[in-house]
C-alpha cells in the first residue's frame, strides 16, 4: 500500500504527465492510499486490513481488479463482479477474460497484461473496449501496473478501470455532426446524407433502427428517404403512405407537425391500421420526429424503431432531436440548390424553361427526328402592344399578362412540344414532329395565336393581346437550331413589318433581304473608319431682319459605290444597330469644330444646331460627353443648339426632361424638331426647358392651302408665343408659305426657298454675302 503513496517517485512522476483522466485515477489512487496510512498509522492486524481495503476499493465506483500471471482474477471490487453479470467476488475469482469476454476483445486484454508482466513498466491511460453488464459494449480507460509478492517477484497485475463510455459516445457524436454538417456543406446528394445520418445514430443507440421519410410538395405523403439497417420490403409498404391522425407514428406526427412516441405499437390506437402490416419485421416500438424547416413547415419525418417496448431516455431526446434538426437543414439545402437549378433552367416569371435549356432540348429534338420524314416548327412569338399595357396598366398587370399567355400557350401545345420565354414579352415555340403539310402546320400556329388572343380578365379589366409570329420548318428552312432560330427571327421581322397580328413563315427572299442588310450595317461600320462621312449646313433665318442666325449640321454619306447617300437612307439601320452612338459623336464634334473655325475666321454670330438621335440621347453620362467635345473644340456652349424629336422625348419624359436639364446646366440650347408628329402634351411641353419649337414640314408643305395645315401650323406658332418659345418653320419653299407663317408670328424660317443645305466653303460664301433681306425676295 505504501508504494502507492504520492511520496513514490514512480506516480510522482506520472502525476505530472499524463492526461487529465489518467491523473484523476492516479489521484485518486494516491488519495486512497493516504487515506489509509491516515486511518491505520501503527501496524493493524491483517483480517481487518483486509476487511477494509474491501470495504473501500468496494465504494470506488472504478473497476479495481487484480489477476495472476494467467490471467485469472485474483481479486476484483464490486462494481467489477456486478458489470461482469455476477453477483459475489467469489465468482469472479478463478475466471479470465476470456470466460466473460469474446474472444477478440478478450486477447486484446490478455495481451497488454502480459507485457506488463513481462516488462514490468506499467501501463496507464489505455483506451479499451469491454462487454459489461448484460452485454453492454463499453469504452474503458485503464490502467495497469505490475503485481510483484513480498520478494519483488511479479505475480500478476493490478488494474483500474474508468468506464468513459459516455465520453466516447459524445466524442463520437461531435465527430459524426461534424461529418454531416461538412457533407450539407459539400452539397452530398440527401440520400447519402441520411443513410450517414441514420448509421451514426444507430452506432449511438444499440438496438436502434432508423429511418427518414420525406414529405410531398402537396404535403400529403410520405415518402421513403433512406433507411439503411431496415427491411426493404417494409420500406417498400410505407413509401406513399398517406399522413392523417391515426397513421402510425409517422403519419401522425407529420400530421400532427409533433413528435409522437409510440412505446408499444402493440397496443397504441395510432397503430391499429398498421398493425399487421408491422408485426412481421418484430417492431414493438417507434419514435417519430417530423424534419421542420426554419419556418416550421413539415419537411418529413425521423424515426427510430425498436424491438423492445420502450420510450427514449433524456440522452436519446437530445440525438433524435439533433438527427431531425441536421435532416432539416440537408433538407433545405437540397430544395434551395434544385431551386436555383431551375432558376437557372427556367423563366422565374412564367415557369416556363428558358433559351439555355430550350437550345439543348430543341437540338436533341432534331436529332430525334432527322430522318423521320416529319417536320419540326420553331416559331417566334411577339406580343403586340405589350408595352402599352405595361405602360398604361403598370408592371404587374404586364406581368400577370405574360403569365396568362404562358399558360395559354402551354396548354395549347402538346407535352412533347416546347413554349420558352425568351425575354420580355418574346417566346419560342417548337411543335415536335408534325406531318410535312403547310396547312396543317399554319392550322396549329393559328389556333395557338387564337388561344392568346382570347379576351382576358387583368386587374378587373378586359384585355386582348394579338401577337405577331415568325415560323420556320425543320429540315426545309433549317437544319440546326441556329439556322432555325434565325430564320425564324427573319420572319418575324417580316411580320413587324407587315404591321403585327400576323404570321409570316420564312422565305428565301427573306433571307436575301436580311442579307442585303447585313451588308449595309458593314458598310455603315466602314464608313467612319473610312472618313466617307461628311456635314452640310442648311442655313436658318430670322424672318423679321432676314439675317442667318443658325446652321444646321446636316450628316451626308459619300458612298464609294452609291455616291452621296442621303441620311434618311442610312440613319434608320444605324439606329437599329447602334451605330448611330458613334456616327453622331462623328457629327457633333465635326459641327462644333465647324462652327468654331468659322467663328475664328470672324463670321457673323451663328449658331449651330445639330441632330440628336434617341439612341445617342439615352447614352449614360450624355450631357458630360457634349460638354467635353464643346471643351475640346473650343465652342461656346450657348453656340450650339441640339434638335431633340419629339418622338424621342416621349419615350421617357422623365429621362428626357433630366437630361435636358443637364444639357441646360451647361449652357447649351435645345430645339424641338418635328413638332406636331410626336403627340407631346401640352402640360408636358411647359417642363421642357428649351427655346425654340420646329415646326414639321410636313404642315409646312401645304399651306397656305389646306386650312387644316394652316390652322394647325398657326396654332403651334400662338403655343410657342404663349409659352415663350421662339418658333422655326422647316421645309418652307415658297414665298406664300413665308408670307403666311410672317402673318403667323413666325420667327424663323428654313428651306430651300432660302437655301438647300451647303457644303462648308458654300455656306461661308453665303454669310459672307451682303445682308440677305427676305423682303427682297
Ligand atoms: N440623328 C441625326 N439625324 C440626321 C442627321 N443629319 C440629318 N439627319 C436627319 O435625317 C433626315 C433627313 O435629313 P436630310 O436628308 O438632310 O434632310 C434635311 C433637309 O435637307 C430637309 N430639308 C430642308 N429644307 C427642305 C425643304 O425646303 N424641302 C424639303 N423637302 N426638305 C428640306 O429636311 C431635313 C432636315 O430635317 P430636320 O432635321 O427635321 O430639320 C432628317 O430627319 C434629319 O433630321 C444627323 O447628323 N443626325
Amino acid at each position: 500500500m505504501a508504494k502507492n503513496t504520492s511520496r513514490n517517485p514512480r506516480y510522482a512522476a506520472l502525476n505530472a504527465g499524463g492526461n487529465a483522466e489518467t491523473r484523476r485515477l492516479i489521484d485518486a489512487s494516491n488519495r486512497l492510499a493516504e487515506e489509509v496510512a491516515r486511518i491505520f498509522p501503527s501496524e493493524p492486524d491483517i483480517a481487518d486490513r483486509h476487511y477494509w481495503l474491501e470495504t473501500i476499493i468496494n465504494h470506488v465506483p472504478d473497476y479495481i481488479y487484480a489477476k495472476d500471471v494467467e490471467g485469472r482474477f485474483l481479486i476484483a471490487n464490486q462494481v467489477t463482479v456486478a458489470d461482469n453479470g455476477l453477483e459475489a467476488m467469489k465468482d469472479i475469482v478463478g475466471k479470465t477474460d476470456f470466460d466473460l469476454h469474446p474472444p477478440q476483445m478478450a486477447k486484446a486484454i490478455a495481451d497488454i497484461e502480459r507485457r506488463v508482466i513481462e516488462t514490468g513498466e506499467p501501463i496507464f491511460g489505455i483506451e479499451e473496449r469491454a462487454i459489461v453488464s448484460k452485454g453492454r459494449d463499453r469504452w474503458l480507460m485503464t490502467s495497469k501496473v505490475p503485481l510483484r509478492n513480498k520478494s519483488g517477484k511479479i505475480v500478476g497485475i493490478v488494474g483500474v478501470s474508468r468506464d468513459i463510455s459516455d465520453r466516447k459516445a459524445a466524442e463520437r457524436l461531435l465527430e459524426g455532426q461534424a461529418r454531416l454538417l461538412e457533407m450539407i456543406a459539400n452539397g452530398r446528394p440527401l440520400d447519402a446524407f441520411f443513410r450517414d445520418m441514420i448509421l451514426l445514430i444507430e452506432a449511438l443507440m444499440p438496438g436502434i433502427k432508423g429511418s427518414v421519410l420525406l414529405l410531398s410538395p402537396d404535403g400529403r405523403y410520405l415518402f421513403h428517404g433512406a433507411a439503411p439497417s431496415l427491411d426493404e420490403a417494409y420500406c417498400a409498404t410505407i413509401h406513399g403512405v398517406e399522413i392523417g391522425p391515426r397513421m402510425g407514428s409517422c403519419g401522425t406526427a407529420a400530421w400532427r407537425g409533433e413528435q409522437v412516441i409510440v412505446s408499444d405499437i402493440q397496443v397504441d390506437p395510432l397503430w391499429d391500421d398498421y398493425r399487421e402490416l408491422v408485426l412481421p419485421y418484430g417492431f414493438r416500438s417507434c419514435w417519430s420526429t417530423p424534419i421542420h424547416s426554419r419556418e416550421r413547415k413539415v419537411l418529413g419525418t425521423f424515426a427510430l424503431y425498436s424491438d423492445v417496448v420502450g420510450v427514449p431516455d433524456d440522452g436519446q431526446k437530445e440525438l433524435i432531436a439533433m438527427a431531425a434538426h441536421l435532416a432539416g437543414i440537408a433538407i433545405e439545402r437540397k430544395q434551395a440548390e434544385d431551386r436555383i437549378s431551375f432558376m437557372a433552367h427556367h423563366d422565374a416569371l412564367t415557369g416556363l424553361p428558358n433559351r439555355a435549356q430550350f437550345e439543348e432540348q430543341v437540338a436533341e429534338a432534331l436529332e430525334a427526328l432527322r430522318g423521320s420524314g416529319q417536320w419540326a416548327v420553331l416559331a417566334f412569338l411577339d406580343l403586340d402592344n405589350f408595352k402599352l399595357v405595361n405602360d398604361t396598366l403598370g408592371h404587374a398587370a404586364g406581368d400577370e399578362l405574360l403569365k396568362v399567355t404562358a399558360s395559354r400557350m402551354r396548354a395549347s401545345v402538346r407535352k412533347s412540344d416546347m413554349v420558352v420565354r425568351v425575354g420580355g414579352d418574346e417566346f419560342i415555340l417548337l411543335l415536335n414532329g408534325l406531318p410535312c403539310e403547310r396547312d396543317i402546320v399554319l392550322a396549329r400556329l393559328e389556333d395557338i395565336r387564337r388561344a392568346i388572343a382570347a379576351p382576358m380578365q387583368i386587374e378587373g379589366r378586359s384585355l386582348q393581346v394579338t401577337c405577331s409570329m415568325g415560323v420556320a420548318c425543320f429540315p426545309n428552312q433549317g437544319k440546326t437550331v441556329g439556322e432555325l432560330l434565325a430564320n425564324a427571327d427573319m420572319a418575324m421581322y417580316r411580320a413587324k413589318e407587315l404591321g403585327r397580328n400576323n404570321l409570316q413563315v420564312f422565305t428565301e427572299e427573306m433571307a436575301a433581304k436580311a442579307h442585303e442588310k447585313l451588308k449595309q450595317q458593314e458598310e455603315l461600320r466602314q464608313a467612319l473608319a473610312r472618313q466617307e462621312f461628311f456635314l452640310q449646313f442648311q442655313p436658318q433665318m430670322n424672318l423679321a431682319t432676314g439675317r442667318v442666325f443658325a446652321a444646321e449640321a446636316l450628316l451626308r454619306w459619300r458612298h464609294p459605290e452609291r455616291g452621296t447617300v442621303s441620311p434618311a437612307a442610312f440613319i434608320p439601320l444605324a439606329e437599329e444597330t447602334g451605330l448611330i452612338v458613334p456616327i453622331g459623336d462623328w457629327v457633333l464634334r465635326a459641327a462644333c469644330r465647324q462652327a468654331r473655325a468659322w467663328q475664328d475666321e470672324g463670321l457673323p454670330p451663328l449658331i449651330i444646331s445639330v441632330n440628336v438621335s434617341a439612341r445617342q440621347f439615352r447614352e449614360r453620362n450624355w450631357a458630360a460627353h457634349v460638354a467635353a467635345i464643346l471643351t475640346e473644340t473650343g465652342l461656346d456652349p450657348f453656340r450650339l443648339e441640339l434638335e431633340l424629336t419629339e418622338s424621342l422625348i416621349m419615350q421617357d419624359v422623365p429621362g428626357a426632361i433630366a437630361t435636358m436639364h443637364e444639357l441646360q446646366a451647361i449652357g447649351v440650347h435645345l430645339a424641338i424638331d418635328d413638332f406636331g408628329t410626336g403627340y407631346s402634351s401640352l402640360s408636358a411641353l411647359k417642363r421642357f426647358p428649351v427655346r425654340r419649337l420646329k415646326i414639321d414640314r410636313s404642315f409646312v408643305a401645304d399651306i397656305p392651302t389646306d386650312l387644316d395645315d394652316n390652322a394647325i401650323t398657326a396654332a403651334i406658332i400662338s403655343l410657342a408665343r404663349n409659352l415663350g418659345l421662339r418658333v422655326i418653320a422647316e421645309g418652307v419653299e415658297n414665298q406664300a408659305q413665308v408670307e403666311f407663317l410672317r402673318q403667323s408670328g413666325c420667327d424663323e424660317i428654313q428651306g430651300y426657298f432660302f437655301s438647300r443645305p451647303l457644303s462648308a466653303p458654300d455656306f461661308e460664301a453665303l454669310m459672307l454675302q451682303p445682308r440677305f433681306s427676305i423682303h427682297s425676295v
